[in-house]
């Protein structure tokens, strides 16, 4: 079973609008409502792509109704734990002439809730996938991520991890299955400009040294590059479509790769679906959908460098 974990979810509220005129009253032209946050995402497209799997983390209040509502109406597994205090936070997403994020803060976990996460993820087993992508709510210690993977360890847990800076640095020596980095938090990571391909894959490849396996690094419109644990670099390109949306493409992306490698054993096909997946998202006002990350993989070309 592949399991995703959520410690932040976000109702996401996105808003589209001609110009955003800061200091004023702005009114819309549209709006929706999605159940956000990174592992749900991956959730989300991990069930597009027909793959049976099961959300976790911590949801509270009305907000977090929302969210288990939503993931049962798509029909998406979810098993997470209520707080009793707080709000699952809102998140605001401004499509204007620019997109602009505003992301809450979202709320307390007490010790006893992170145990009972911790009790969930010590029955996962060798042949199960974790997935942990996502800020940790800042009253959590930014080791959070670590301990998880110290504990799933022990059963061989293959585990992909999708987070920034210290959270990301912190779960190497545990050997993640799979990082998705962007290229500029790749950059803040080293504290260097990474200007070409090749200066990526330089630091994609200490990000391995350091114990990741496989290193994606998006590029978001430029594309993707991929080492592998075998040594191998590969590189996507985008397709050509309109973008309405990039919100939660790193995560399709996520999903893809792991649906890609599921399916074929190959990460050259994890790549392309990955790749098939982000760009889906970016092309659509929600996640993607199956059928466009099907009818886009036939246009994703994969060099090997
Ligand atoms: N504008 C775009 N046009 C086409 N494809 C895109 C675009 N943006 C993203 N993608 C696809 O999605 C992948 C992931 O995007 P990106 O690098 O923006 O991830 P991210 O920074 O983790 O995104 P987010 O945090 O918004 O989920 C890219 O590598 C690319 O394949
Ligand atoms: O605050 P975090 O956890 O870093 O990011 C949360 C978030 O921006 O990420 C997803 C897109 O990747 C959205 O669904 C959600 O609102």
């Amino acid at each position: 079973m592949i399991y995703t974990v959520t410690l932040n979810p976000s109702i996401d509220y996105v808003i589209n609008l001609e110009h955003l005129n800061t200091g004023h009253v702005n009114r819309v032209n549209s709006e929706h409502v999605y159940p956000g946050g990174k592992g749900i995402n991956v959730s989300r497209i991990l069930k597009n792509l027909g793959h049976d799997n099961i959300a976790t983390g911590f949801v509270s209040n009305f907000t977090g109704d929302f969210i288990t509502n939503s993931l049962s109406d798509l029909n998406v597994k979810s098993d997470f734990i209520k707080l009793d205090n707080g709000f699952t936070r809102i998140n605001v997403k401004i499509k204007s002439d620019e997109e602009t994020e505003i992301n809450g803060g979202g709320p307390h976990i007490s010790d006893e809730k992170l145990r009972e996460l911790f009790d969930k993820l010590s029955k996962l087993k060798e042949e199960d996938i974790l997935v942990l992508a996502g800020s940790i709510p800042s009253t959590l210690k930014e080791d959070l991520y670590e301990k998880i993977m110290e504990q799933v360890k022990v059963n061989n847990v293959k585990v992909v991890v999708d987070a920034t800076k210290k959270l990301l640095l912190n779960v190497l020596k545990y050997n993640p299955f799979l990082i998705k980095p962007n290229n500029h938090e790749l950059e803040e990571i080293f504290n260097v400009k990474l200007e070409t391909i090749d200066d990526m894959i330089t630091y994609g490849k200490k990000l391995q040294e350091m114990g990741a396996r496989n290193v994606l690094i998006s590029r978001g419109k430029d594309g993707a590059l991929l080492i592998t644990e075998n040594k191998e670099v590969f590189i996507s390109n985008v397709p050509k479509g309109s973008v309405v949306n990039s919100v939660g493409a790193g995560d399709s992306m996520v999903a893809g790769f792991i649906s890609g490698y599921i399916n074929s054993n190959s990460y050259e096909e994890a790549l392309k679906l990955g790749a098939a997946s982000g760009s889906a998202t970016a092309f659509s006002s929600d996640l993607a959908k199956k059928e466009l990350i099907e009818e886009l993989i036939k246009k994703i070309s994969v060099k090997r460098r």
